[in-house]
C-alpha cells in the first residue's frame, strides 16, 4: 500500500513516519513539506535513518489523490479545510490529524478556531475517527477525522458513564494536563524551555478548542448533554496527557459496578486498559503507546467520581491513533504496526 504523510517534518508527521515505516502493509511512504521540498527527511531527522533515504516533496493533489491510497494531515489548522477537499474523490483515503474537520457545524469550527471552516459538504462526509465509538463507520470511511489529543482521553474516560446515561449531564468538569509536545515543534514563550520547566500552567481557561469536540460527542451519546468545564495545563514533561474527570452519578453505584462497566465494554478493545479497584495510571504507563489507561473511583461522602484517563498524546493522542484508524480503514489487524508494550521508564 502507498502512504503520504503531509506536514511529515513536524511531531505528529515524525511519529506517523516512525510507526508507517515498520508497518507490514505500507510499500512506499511519500514526505510531503510545505517548506522544505527537495531536502531528505533522514538529514534533518539524523536518528530516523535506517536506510535508504525519503526526499521531502512538494504537494501535488492531483497526483496524491491518484497515486496514493492513503494521505496523512499533520498540519496546522486551517490547512486541512483547503487541502482535503482536493484530495478527495480520486483514489486515496484521507485522515487528517488536524481539528479542521472535526466539528459538523461550520459556525463552531469558526467561533472556537478563529479560522475559516471546510466546506460543509466535506464535514458532511467526514467520519469522526474514535475507533473504540465509532468502529463500524470508521470501517467505511473514506475521510477521517482524528480526534484532537485531549479529547481522545476525555471521550474515552467518559464514554462508559455517559453513554449509559449513569452521570447527571450537567455535572461534567474534565481537568486535563499535556506535555509540552503537544504544542507542536516550534517553540513560543509559553512553551519555551526556561518558561515551562519548574511551571504549571492553566491556558486557554474556557477557551479551549477542544471543548465543542467533547461536548460534539457527549451529545451523541447522551441528547440531554449540557455544557462541561473542561481546562488545560501544561506540565513540564514532554509528552502525556492525564484527564482528570469528576461528575455526579444519578444512581448509586459502587467503584466496582462501575469498573465492571467499564470492563465489560472496553473488553473488545484492545487500546483501552481499565485498572482494578484502587489503581490510577499515570502517564509513564502508556509512553510511546497507544493505550488509554483508566482508573476511577467513587466517593461515597459526594456521590461524585472521579475518573482518570491517560494518554501519550502524539501517539494516542495523535499518529498511533490515525494508523489504527488506517487499519480499520483498510481491513487490517487494529493492533497492527502498533507498539504493544509502553516504553518504560
Ligand atoms: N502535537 C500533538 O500532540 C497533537 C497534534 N495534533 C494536531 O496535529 C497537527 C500536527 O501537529 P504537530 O505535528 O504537533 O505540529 P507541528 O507544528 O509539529 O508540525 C506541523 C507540520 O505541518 C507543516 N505545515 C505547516 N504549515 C503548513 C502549510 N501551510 N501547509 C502544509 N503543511 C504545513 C510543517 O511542515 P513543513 O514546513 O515541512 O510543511 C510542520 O512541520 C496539528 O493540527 C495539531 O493541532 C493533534 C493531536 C495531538
Ligand atoms: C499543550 C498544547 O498546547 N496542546 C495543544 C493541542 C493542540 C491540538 O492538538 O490542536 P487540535 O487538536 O485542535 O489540532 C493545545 O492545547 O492547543
Amino acid at each position: 500500500m502507498k502512504a503520504g504523510i503531509v506536514g511529515a517534518t513536524g511531531y505528529g508527521g515524525i511519529e506517523l513516519f516512525r510507526l508507517l515505516t515498520s508497518h507490514s502493509q505500507i510499500d512506499t511512504l511519500t514526505l510531503y513539506s510545505s517548506s522544505q521540498a527537495g531536502e531528505y527527511f533522514e538529514d534533518i531527522y539524523n536518528q530516523l535513518h535506517v536506510e535508504g533515504k525519503h526526499q521531502l516533496k512538494d504537494l501535488n493533489p492531483e497526483a496524491m489523490k491518484k497515486d496514493l491510497d492513503v494521505i496523512f494531515l499533520a498540519t496546522p489548522a486551517g490547512v486541512s479545510s483547503n487541502l482535503t477537499p482536493k484530495l478527495v474523490g480520486g483514489h486515496a483515503k484521507v485522515i487528517d490529524l488536524s481539528g479542521d474537520l472535526r466539528l459538523k457545524d461550520p459556525n463552531t469550527y469558526e467561533k472556537w478556531y478563529k479560522k475559516e471552516p471546510a466546506p460543509e459538504s466535506l464535514l458532511d462526509q467526514t467520519t469522526y475517527g474514535l475507533p473504540e465509538w465509532n468502529k463500524e463507520a470508521i470501517e467505511k470511511a473514506s475521510v477521517i477525522a482524528n480526534p484532537g489529543c485531549y479529547p481522545t482521553a476525555a471521550l474515552l474516560g467518559l464514554g462508559p458513564v455517559v453513554e449509559g446515561q449513569l452521570a447527571n449531564p450537567a455535572s461534567i468538569v474534565v481537568d486535563a494536563k499535556s506535555g509540552v509536545s503537544g504544542a507542536g515543534k516550534n517553540p513560543n514563550p509559553i512553551t519555551h524551555f526556561a518558561h515551562t520547566q519548574e511551571n504549571f500552567q492553566i491556558y486557554k481557561v474556557n477557551k479551549h478548542q477542544h471543548i465543542p469536540e467533547v461536548e460534539q460527542q457527549l451529545k451523541q451519546w447522551n441528547p440531554e448533554a449540557k455544557p462541561i468545564t473542561f481546562s488545560t495545563h501544561l506540565v513540564p514533561m514532554t509528552r502525556g496527557i492525564m484527564a482528570t474527570i469528576y461528575l455526579s452519578l444519578n444512581e448509586d453505584f459502587s467503584t466496582q459496578d462501575l469498573l465492571d462497566r467499564y470492563t465489560s465494554y472496553y473488553e473488545s478493545h484492545p487500546f483501552v486498559r481499565v485498572r482494578e479497584e484502587g489503581e490510577f495510571p499515570c502517564t509513564k504507563d502508556v509512553y510511546g503507546s497507544n493505550y488509554c489507561d483508566i482508573g476511577l473511583t467513587v466517593d461515597e461522602r459526594t456521590r461524585r467520581v472521579t475518573i482518570v484517563s491517560v494518554i501519550d498524546n502524539l501517539m494516542k493522542g495523535a499518529a498511533s491513533q490515525a494508523v489504527q484508524n488506517m487499519n480499520l480503514l483498510f481491513g487490517y489487524e487494529e493492533r497492527e504496526g502498533l507498539p504493544l508494550l509502553p516504553t518504560y521508564p
